[in-house]
């Protein structure tokens, strides 16, 4: 069955190319709603390492996606049912490394084509089945909900069981999903923010308190944190997060950087620090995911604050249109409905 692809060719510039699927295989899905995540900006943009970009691009991007099945050779799904798209691709197992830290692993928009594709293969391991009533323009950035599934779940099985105080730097999205669901996992902890947008600080209305980071309460002090901030914001927030962790705290960071950052070794060392990284996520966090949709009702409710613009792609032209929309946005997730 011939394909269309909509590939990212250089910064800010798409082509269309076309592949050949074979319907004996896997399982066909119409992507329906797609969400862009900073990842995909940095390739648009063009501000990933010259280097990476002529090894990655062509590439079609986003990795934040659902659809519809269409056709499903494996008869593990029937046509029309909605899925969320699993993007990190394991070619093989290990009982210790997760399979979304597998150097062999494949991911869709970072190393091999992503979801802005007119039909998406796959097998049925990376399929998840949606809850019928969830919003599907909330349901579309899934795959980010699940990395703070993950963290998390990852920060149960390192730090130790004090927990009394949780920080979260960073007031975007990643902080806001992270945030909302440790007040779920760690349902005994006080969850605070730090940020340094008061606005969007006001929108964290679950957290137990929030905070510009330039005004930290004297004699606050934290069991452990999150770092969900990123870029340039990065070595100021994990700086911060040394000075006012409590010894032996786990400090989980998220963040993507694209040079080295700069970390104060001394304090770990004098504090007993513990820092672990985590990215991206593997099937059963979606699994996971998809569960708290369905126990905590109000989960994808507060979600959708965070969907922000919506574009229609009905035309070759929109795909860039939603793209500069993105970068222009406040805050929030920009979800383009794949109609092209
Ligand atoms: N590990 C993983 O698998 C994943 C990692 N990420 C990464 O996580 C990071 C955050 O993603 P996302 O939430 O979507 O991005 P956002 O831009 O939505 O959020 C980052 C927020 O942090 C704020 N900020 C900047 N500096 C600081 C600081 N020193 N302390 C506290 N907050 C600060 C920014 O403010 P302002 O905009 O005003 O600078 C912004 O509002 C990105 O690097 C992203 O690539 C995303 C998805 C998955
Ligand atoms: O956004 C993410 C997962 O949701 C990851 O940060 C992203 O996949 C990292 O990939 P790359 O190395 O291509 O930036
Ligand atoms: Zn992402």
């Amino acid at each position: 069955m011939i394909n269309t692809v909509y590939r990212l060719c250089a910064p800010r510039r798409f082509e269309i190319a076309f592949s050949d699927l074979d319907v004996t295989q896997g399982v066909i899905v119409r992507p329906t709603h797609l969400s862009i995540c900073n990842a995909d900006q940095r390739y648009y943009q063009g501000t990933r390492d010259i280097k990476v970009l002529k090894e990655k691009l062509p590439m079609a991007l986003i990795h934040e996606g659902i659809g519809q099945v269409v056709y499903d050779s494996t008869d593990s799904f029937q046509p029309g049912d909605r899925v969320v798209m699993v993007p990190n691709i394991p070619c093989e197992e290990d009982e210790v490394i997760a399979e979304n830290y597998l150097r062999s692993s494949k991911f869709c928009g970072s190393s091999s084509d992503g979801f802005m594709q007119e039909y998406y293969q796959l097998t049925p391991d990376r399929l998840v089945k949606l809850p019928e009533s969830v919003d599907l323009d909330v349901a579309a950035f899934t795959e980010l909900v699940s990395v703070s599934v993950h963290a998390i779940t990852r920060f149960k099985s390192v730090a130790h069981n004090r927990r009394e105080i949780v920080g979260v730097w960073g007031d975007g999205n990643l902080a806001y999903i992270t945030s909302l669901l440790l007040k779920k996992m760690l349902p005994h902890s006080e969850i605070h923010v730090f940020g340094i947008n008061r606005e969007k600080l006001s929108d964290f209305s679950f957290a137990d308190g929030t905070h510009l980071t330039t005004d930290i309460p004297e004699g606050l002090a934290l069991d452990h944190a999150f770092e969900c901030v990123g870029g340039n914001g990065s070595p100021i927030a994990i700086e911060q997060i040394i000075g006012v962790i409590r010894p032996e705290g786990t400090i989980s960071i998220l963040g993507v950087s694209e040079y080295p950052v700069p970390i104060n070794t001394r304090m770990i060392l004098e504090k007993g620090l513990r820092l672990f990284g985590t990215s991206r996520s593997g099937r059963i966090d979606f699994q996971r995911t998809v569960e708290l949709y369905r126990e905590y009702p109000e989960i994808p409710i507060h979600l959708s604050r965070l969907v922000g613009n919506i574009v229609e792609i009905n035309k070759y032209a929109d795909i860039k249109e939603a793209f500069e929309v993105d970068i222009k946005k406040a805050f929030g997730k920009t979800i383009m409905h794949w109609n092209i």
